[in-house]
């Protein structure tokens, strides 16, 4: 890794929160470049960090090895033809992008790169991402390496057997965070309507939220087993339980995480090569 240049082409969001988990861990933020269209968002990551940014693409990817492409997709094909001349010294791309395949990836940047495809999750803004990966056949291990010692940088790192499981991630937890924020949010107003300050809904939720995800992480048991932990034969929790599987909660989890696949399926379709 220490003689890896990176650069990040779009300094979002996600861009950032990576570049921030680089930085922490000791990787050399000068070795790191990251470009933007935008310039007030590049002001905000060299305030940041002591990176180099620059609006031009091209110039950013000509001097390093592995390139994180960071846009949002819509605008990943005109991003990738616009690069495909400058990048002759083969580096490795990564695209974060959700929906963007890899053969559309090869189209646009030449047919003849290693190139990974990664989803990432928000929480990589606080260090406690999850990311899966998938690499094409160019990839060396390597490269490989690389990848995942990059996205390790900020949360825990899973390859797939195959580019398509890519989209069950995205259901998983590239999306993931929403479901946990929209349940928070149910939660919240639940407690609030049974008369809790929202103050005292909010941190009772949030904590248990984090509690329950570092038990399930700690303990050698499964879920499944902390689940029955909490339900006393005929207390409290089990009527809750009872009233969530008698509302088909798992079919409702189900329907939507099969819905959020189906998108990326479709985005790359629409956006695609
Ligand atoms: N937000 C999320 O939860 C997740 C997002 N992703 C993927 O990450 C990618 C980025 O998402 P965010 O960081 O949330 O978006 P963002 O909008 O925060 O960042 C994208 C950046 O790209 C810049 N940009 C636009 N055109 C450009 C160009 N031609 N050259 C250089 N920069 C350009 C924009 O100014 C913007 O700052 C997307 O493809 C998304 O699918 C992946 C996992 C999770
Ligand atoms: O909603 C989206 O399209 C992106 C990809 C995964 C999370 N956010």
């Amino acid at each position: 890794m220490s003689q890896t240049k990176i650069t990040f082409i779009g300094a979002g969001n996600m861009a950032s929160s990576i570049i921030g988990g680089l930085v922490k861990k000791g990787y050399s933020a000068g070795q790191i470049t990251a470009t933007d269209t935008h310039q007030p968002t590049l002001d905000k990551v060299a305030d940041s960090f002591p990176v180099v940014t620059t609006a031009d693409n091209a110039a950013a990817a000509v001097r390093s090895n592995v390139i994180v492409l960071a846009v949002k997709p819509q605008v990943m094909e005109q991003v990738c033809t616009a690069l495909k001349p400058h990048l002759a010294h083969k580096p490795m791309i990564i695209s974060i992008a959700a929906g963007i395949d890899i053969r559309s990836l090869d189209t646009w940047l030449g047919n003849d790169l290693a190139i990974v495809r990664c989803m990432p999750n928000t929480p990589a803004l606080v260090q406690t991402g999850a990311s899966g990966l998938y690499a094409n056949e160019r990839t060396s291990d390597a490269q490989k390496a690389i990848a995942n010692d990059i996205m390790e940088a900020v949360g825990i790192v899973q390859w797939t057997a195959s580019e398509d499981l890519i989209d069950s991630v995205i259901a998983v937890s590239g999306s993931g965070p929403a479901y946990y924020f929209l349940m928070m949010e149910a939660m919240i107003d639940a407690g609030v309507a049974q008369g809790l300050s929202r103050e005292n809904a909010t941190q009772l939720t949030l904590q248990t939220a984090l509690g329950a995800a570092k038990l399930a992480q700690d303990s050698d048991v499964d879920v499944v087993e902390l689940r029955r932990r909490v339900s006393s034969p005929n207390g409290t929790t089990e009527k809750a339980i009872q009233s969530f599987e008698n509302d088909n909660l798992r079919e409702i989890v189900a329907r939507a995480m099969q819905t959020c696949a189906e998108r990326s399926k479709e985005m790359a379709k629409e956006l695609g090569a």
